[in-house]
């Protein structure tokens, strides 16, 4: 298409119905707009179907150029997976029958530690960054190993397939379960920074790296103290767990004597700020909620997990009251599927089980959690400035949903409005309703040839 005025070439032109989230609204519904995408994959206008003549003329695109979504068709902002392990995808679905300490000495460490193969790596990697993006997962946080070019790997295949991520060498110098799965503190900090240096190198215009600890109970306060400095001095985003169980909270009251919390560990080594996610953060106190708060740090609520690992249920309502950023996350393989309409299920799940117990208790809607998948996920990851919504200026980070694809899971009833389709594809939709993905304006699904 042609250029215009305004300095910036239209790439793309939709119109059709956009659905997306925002300060006012957990959900907005945006009926017969047309959406314009520039080249650089920005959303460069929003405006209703019948300025289509006046836009085209201030933008330069033809009207014929313009794609028109199907009947029933709808853009929702792409999922945002704040928490989620690349490495431990190829057990997802199975190995569900420990606790947390004894699930990570018994199935996590020893897969993990295969890492070193790379082609083991590239097969896993490949797989789980398709899946997600298949399944709508525009933006993931992922975990990998300690293994820094296996690592950089991940890194690259994300790239490939055009999924924006934020991607973490774990490190960790204390395992006494797989004496062969850990680094001293100084290797870990020297790969820490070799992993940061090669990344930023290749210049990913959406992939970053996120300094990993894997959690206080890996780590010595040697370790801690050099991944906090790393992170401040480059300005980085940090990732971590949290009181994901009461025997993790005890260990750490136990191994940290001198520290006031297990918030605290992560605050006195420079590990909480405004561009943390902690996963889980179940069992923390309101002092600990207001550390969060005050610092700008983030939690990554990974519903599946909790329950599958009996680990606890997070009060989502009592950490947005204390006004903590929150999005959610699949903690694939703790969390059993890599999907993030799981997550939305299993969120509401969650805050129907804490009102089984307190009958006072306030569910969430569908709604919020469609926020919490969306923009909150985009704001616990400080990447609200670039997606999470249908917001002029911010990135196409888009998935186009058919609510009623041919062999698809859901079935069309006559008189159905948009919010109510949304709920029924938020509770029943899957893979089949995903036509097509977008990040940063480029398509990844359906799969490019050249990939
Ligand atoms: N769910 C989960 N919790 C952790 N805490 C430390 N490591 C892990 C992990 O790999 N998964
Ligand atoms: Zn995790």
């Amino acid at each position: 298409m042609s250029s215009n005025d305004a300095l910036v070439d239209i790439a793309r032109v939709f119109r059709g119905t956009f659905v997306h989230s925002n300060e006012n609204a957990p959900v907005e519904v945006l009926e017969d707009r047309i959406l314009g995408i520039d080249t650089e994959g920005r959303i460069a206008f929003i405006g209703r179907a019948e300025e289509v003549g006046k836009l085209s003329q201030a933008w330069g695109f033809r009207i014929s150029d313009v794609k028109h979504l199907g009947a029933h068709q709808f853009f929702m902002p792409g999922l945002v997976d704040t928490h989620i392990h690349a490495s431990q995808y190829s057990y997802t679905g199975t190995a569900l029958d420990m606790p947390l300490l004894q699930w990570l000495n018994t199935y996590t460490f020893p897969v993990e530690a295969k890492y070193k193969d790379l082609d083991f790596s590239q097969d896993v990697y490949t797989k789980v960054v398709k899946r997600t993006l298949k399944n709508g997962t525009t933006t993931a946080c992922y975990f990998a190993t300690i293994y820094t070019d296996s690592t950089l790997l991940l890194g690259e295949i994300a790239d490939k397939y055009g999924q924006r991520a934020l991607v973490g060498k774990v490190c960790m110098d204390v395992n006494k379960a797989v004496d062969c799965y850990k680094e001293t503190a100084d290797l870990s900090t020297d790969e820490t920074n070799r992993f940061i240096g090669e990344l930023l190198k290749r210049k990913y215009a959406l992939v970053k790296p996120v300094v990993t600890p894997r959690f206080a109970l890996s780590c010595t306060t040697k370790l801690l103290d050099h991944l906090g400095e790393i992170a401040k001095n480059n300005d980085l985003h940090i990732q971590s767990h949290i009181s994901e169980t009461k025997a993790e909270v005890n260990l750490v009251h136990e191994l940290f004597p001198d520290y006031k919390s297990y918030t605290d560990v992560y605050l006195k080594h420079n590990l909480l700020t405004n561009k943390t996610v902690m996963a889980h953060a179940c069992h923390l106190t309101d002092s600990e909620l207001k550390l969060f708060r005050d610092t700008g740090a983030s939690i990554s609520h990974c519903p599946n997990s909790n329950i599958s690992l009996c680990s606890g249920m997070l009060d989502v309502r009592r950490v947005l009251k204390h006004n903590v950023k929150l999005g959610l996350g699949t903690d694939v393989a703790g969390g059993y599927s890599p999907s993030m309409l799981d997550a939305i299920r299993r969120a509401l799940d969650t805050s129907k089980a804490l009102k089984i117990q307190d009958p006072e208790y306030k569910t969430l809607t569908f709604e919020e959690v469609f926020r919490l998948a969306t923009l909150g996920g985009s704001q616990a990851l400080s990447l609200d400035d670039r997606t999470g919504n249908f917001e002029v200026g911010k990135d196409f980070d888009a998935i186009l949903v058919d609510p009623f694809a041919a062999d698809g899971p859901i079935d069309m009833f006559p008189y159905e409005n948009t919010k109510v389709i949304l709920e029924k594809f938020l509770n029943l939709g899957d893979d089949r309703n995903i036509m097509e993905v977008y990040v940063a304006g480029r398509k990844a699904i359906p799969f490019q040839e050249s990939v």
